[in-house]
Order: structure tokens, then sequence, then C-alpha cells
């Protein structure tokens, strides 16, 4: 039987710590880290003469264990480079949740990942490239275990040769696209880094903005930026006061739409309750 890959009950995933697999202490720290995702890099982070020591580090941190609820994923080479055949297999049945592609321009990428990769961890992909972004529905609809895309805005204001600033104003047709195919195929879906570390305003406008769009959480570099992460993608206590009064309101009464603090609720407005909830108490635990 294939396995299910998508996420059937809600998982949190409002931060996702990259971290180079070749950094030992990182490696160490992560696991104490309050981030709800762990990627351990061994692509961009990890410079060519240390690939081969990182994917066997990388190996011996998802055997290791000790990662608690942390969903852990490691981010492999492009299927492009002399090390991804390696990495898949290094990876290929062992416990990681996830592996991700970088580089994901079309759904042969995924084909050949889960080929070399068997069964066996969800399969995570990058969209980062200017391909990637028009070939976003082929790519979200493939398959072959696909559970979350995930915006790479550094190689894509490179490709592209935008300015994206503080507003990330000339990426959000992008981010938009990416969230819309992730939705409309079911899957998860993540905000790209933010590599001003040390600045917490734009942090935190980022985390705003990345919210707003849709994503579920955001892709982080360094310990320090994980709380705004948690807090900006976690409902607010007044969200989850709204959500519960819907769901109140709506056990009272069951017509299609009704009069709430002088606002129209709808029964799709009950879904989004019942799901603020959820991802709340899936929060809390
Ligand atoms: C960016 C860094 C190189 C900064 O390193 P450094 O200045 O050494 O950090 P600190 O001195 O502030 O570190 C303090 C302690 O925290 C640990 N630490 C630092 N970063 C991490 C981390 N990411 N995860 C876990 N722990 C971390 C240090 O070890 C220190 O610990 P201790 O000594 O015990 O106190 C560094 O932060 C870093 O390497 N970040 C991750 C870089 C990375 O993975 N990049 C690749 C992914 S991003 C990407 O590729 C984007 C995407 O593809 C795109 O195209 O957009
Ligand atoms: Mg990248």
């Amino acid at each position: 039987m294939t396995p299910d890959y998508t996420t059937p009950a809600i998982r949190p995933r409002r931060s996702a710590l990259f971290l180079p697999a070749s950094n030992a202490r990182a490696v160490a720290k992560a696991r104490g880290l309050d981030a709800d995702v762990v990627i351990l890099d061994l692509e961009d982070a990890v410079v060519p003469e240390a690939k081969a020591a990182a994917r066997e580090a990388a190996v011996a941190a998802v055997r290791g264990g000790g990662w608690g609820n942390r969903e852990l994923v490691v981010r492999v080479n492009g299927l492009d480079t002399e090390w991804a055949a390696d990495d898949l297999s290094a990876l290929s049945g062992i416990d990681a949740d996830a592996v991700l592609l970088p580089k994901v321009s079309s759904p042969d990428t995924l084909a050949q990942a889960r080929a070399l990769l068997g069964e066996g961890p969800a399969l995570w992909a990058m969209v980062e490239t200017a391909r990637g972004v028009l070939t976003l529905p082929a790519i979200a609809d493939a398959g072959y275990g696909l559970a979350v895309l995930v915006a790479g805005t550094n190689d894509l204001a490179r490709e592209m040769r935008c300015r994206p600033g503080s507003s990330r104003a000339p990426l959000v047709s992008a981010l938009t696209g990416i969230v819309l195919a992730a939705r409309a195929a079911g899957l998860g879906v993540l905000d790209g880094v933010c590599n001003a570390i040390g600045d917490g305003d734009l942090l935190d406008a980022e985390c705003r903005q990345g919210r707003d769009l849709g994503f579920d959480g955001k892709t982080l570099i360094h310990p320090s930026q994980i709380a705004a992460a948690n807090t900006a993608f976690a409902p607010d206590p007044e969200e989850v006061a709204w959500a519960q009064r819907v769901v109140d309101a709506f056990a009272q009464d069951d017509r299609g739409a009704i009069r709430l603090d002088g606002r129209m609720v709808e029964r799709l407005h009950l879904e989004e309750a019942r799901r603020t909830l959820a991802l709340a108490g899936a929060v809390a635990r």
C-alpha cells in the first residue's frame, strides 16, 4: 500500500529552523530549541569538501533521535549535482519525517528523488527557481509523497534579479502563487528565510506578511528567530476566543448564515473557526 504522506491532523509548522548538518554544535543545540521543524542542511550551508561528512552527520543525527515532537527534515543537494544520489540513498529507510529537495523546477525531480529514496520519508519541495514558480500546479499535484512546499526567497530573488527590500513586494506574486498551489493540492506551505539576524522588526514584519499571505510558518536560519515565528503563526488569544464564539453560536443556531457581534458569519467561517481551535490546541500540546 502506498504510504499517505499528507498530514491528516493539524501539525504546527510555525518555525522551521535550518542548520548545516556539518555543524555538530548547532545540531546538538537544535534538539533543545522550540522550533516546530528542524531542517538539517546538506546543500547551500555545506561547502563541497564537507558534503560527505555532513551526510554522515545528518544520518547519525536522525538515527540518534532525541528530537521530541519536532519534525526532522534533511535538505539534500540538488538532483543535478554529484552528491544527490548518495544523499538520497543514505536517507532511504531512515526515520526522518521528510527530505527537502532544493530547486524543484518540474515534477520529474520529485519522481527521480522518490525512485532513489524508495518508500519512506515524505518529500518537501523548495520552490526557488523562476521555472519552478511557473510550473507550480504541476509540481504541487505531482504526488510522489510531496507534502510541503517551501519558498526559497534568496535563490528566487537571485534568479529574478529583483530587489526584495523590506517589503518583499517584488516576490509577493510568487509567494502567493506558492500558497495557492499548495492549498489547491492540500499541501503544507512555508515562507522563505529572513537573512537579517538581529533585526527583530524586520523579522516580525516578514512573519506577519507570511501569515497574512497564508503560509503555515517560516523557515529560519538562527535560534533567535524562533520565538517571533512561533508567535506570529499561532492563533492569538483574540482569534481563539472569536473562533470559540463562532463554534458556540452555530451550536445554538443551525442556519447557514447568522449574525454575531454585528457581522455575518457563515458555515465556511465555522470550518475556519474549528481549524483555528485545532491549531491552537496542537500548539498548546
Ligand atoms: C548564520 C550563521 C552562520 C550565524 O552563525 P553564528 O554567528 O556563529 O551564530 P551565533 O554565534 O549567533 O550562534 C549562537 C549559538 O547558536 C547556535 N546556532 C547558530 N545558528 C544556529 C542554527 N541555525 N541552528 C542551531 N543552532 C544555531 C550556535 O552554534 C551557537 O551555539 P553555542 O555556541 O552553543 O552558543 C548560523 O546561524 C547558521 O549557520 N545558520 C543556518 C545557515 C543555513 O542553514 N543556511 C542554509 C539554509 S537557508 C537557505 O538556503 C535559503 C533558501 O535556500 C533560499 O534560497 O532562500
Ligand atoms: Mg535556496
